[in-house]
């Protein structure tokens, strides 16, 4: 009735923006992402306790934040098709929680594994991602290690909305991805809220859609090639046309900062020099360089150079594990 699982945070190269069901969590297009080692989050779910009590990074968690947790529960609740009683949750990372560093997607992957296993249930990667994607949508997508795609899926109920893994974490291993935190502020507007003003208001969302679920088929191929080139240059192109659409929305919503732009600037410059960096960006002002094992110094210097106030290296991180220590 208690079980402890490691989970990785993922950043997608073809991003995720926009629901289709919101309260399924069902997206518009298919995205693809590499999940990042060494950082990881650490959650402890008991069931049986004497009272649902949820802690997440050291603080009680409450009001909205308590009952997407709980919520996620009652799924596993309903799939173990018994009474498991009242849960104590605890979930610990290792990382900056407001960094844009998708803690959302470590946690709900990790509670997703470790709800299942505390509950008796067979290990099952799909159930799991599918269970991880109803708490935050991109967390479908840390359940595994490596790349993995998330299909869009096309049923009403979303049992065909989860993520698979295409290659796993060694396929690329000198590939690096290089997170500048540029600010470490709390973004006013959450990804939940701008995606779904984006869906509603921009005019530029249908050419989105189309074209970021072809981007993925693409993305897949230089993955498999492993041309950095080729795929660098698909991550910016599909993250500029992911903000092009916060842009375009009613009212207009920018997650980019004066740094984020000048640091891109930097970087292009870099990369006519001959430094094989490239860019990708989320909803928030920290750019991830993507680049090789042999040149992570020079992105991180680069990132340095343009004002980061923390830098982490991370490799292609592996699948959510069970741990036997527990933290509680
Ligand atoms: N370890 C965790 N376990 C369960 N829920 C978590 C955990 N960490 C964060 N959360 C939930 O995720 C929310 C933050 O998610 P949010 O999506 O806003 O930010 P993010 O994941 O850091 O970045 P992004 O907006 O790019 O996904 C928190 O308010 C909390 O509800
Ligand atoms: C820009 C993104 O990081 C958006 C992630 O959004 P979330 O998965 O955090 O949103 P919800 O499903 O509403 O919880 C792109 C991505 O990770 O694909």
């Amino acid at each position: 009735m208690k079980a402890t699982v490691r989970a990785h945070p993922n950043i997608a190269l073809v991003k995720y923006w926009g629901k289709r069901d919101e309260a399924l969590i069902l997206p518009h297009q298919s995205s693809l992402s590499l999940t990042l080692a060494p950082i990881h989050v650490t959650t402890t779910v008991e069931f049986g306790a004497a009272a649902d009590t949820v802690e997440l990074h050291g603080h009680a968690a409450k009001g909205s934040e308590r009952d997407r947790v709980l919520r996620l529960l009652d799924a596993v609740r309903v799939q173990a098709g018994r009474d498991l009683g009242p849960a104590k949750v605890v979930s610990r990372g290792d990382f900056p929680m407001a960094a844009g560093l998708a803690s959302s997607a470590a946690g709900f992957a990790a509670l997703a594994v470790a709800g299942c296993a505390a509950a008796g249930l067979p290990e099952d990667t799909r159930a799991s991602s599918i269970l991880a994607r109803r708490g935050s949508g991109s967390a479908c997508r840390s359940v595994q290690g490596g790349f993995c795609e998330w299909q869009r899926g096309e049923r009403a109920d979303g049992e065909d909305s989860y993520a698979i893994q295409r290659f796993d974490a060694g396929h690329w291993a000198d590939l690096r991805m290089v997170v500048a935190i540029l600010d470490r502020g709390e973004k006013e507007v959450k990804s939940r809220d701008g995606m779904k003003n984006t869906v509603e208001t921009s005019p530029y969302y249908p050419a989105w859609v189309k074209d970021a679920e072809a981007e993925v088929p693409r993305a897949r191929e230089l993955i498999a090639k492993k041309d950095l080139e080729a795929l660098g240059e698909l991550c910016e192109r599909n993250a500029w046309r992911m903000h092009c659409t916060t842009l375009s929305a009613d009212p207009p919503l920018s997650y980019l900062s004066p740094a984020t732009l000048g640091l891109i600037q930097h970087l292009r410059e870099q990369r006519k020099k001959g430094v094989p960096v490239w860019f990708t960006l989320d909803a928030g002002p920290n750019p991830v360089l993507l680049t090789t094992s042999a040149h992570e110094v020079a992105a991180e210097a680069l990132a340095r150079a343009c004002g980061a106030v923390d830098v982490v290296r991370c490799v292609p991180g592996g699948d959510a594990t069970l741990l036997t220590e527990h933290l509680f």
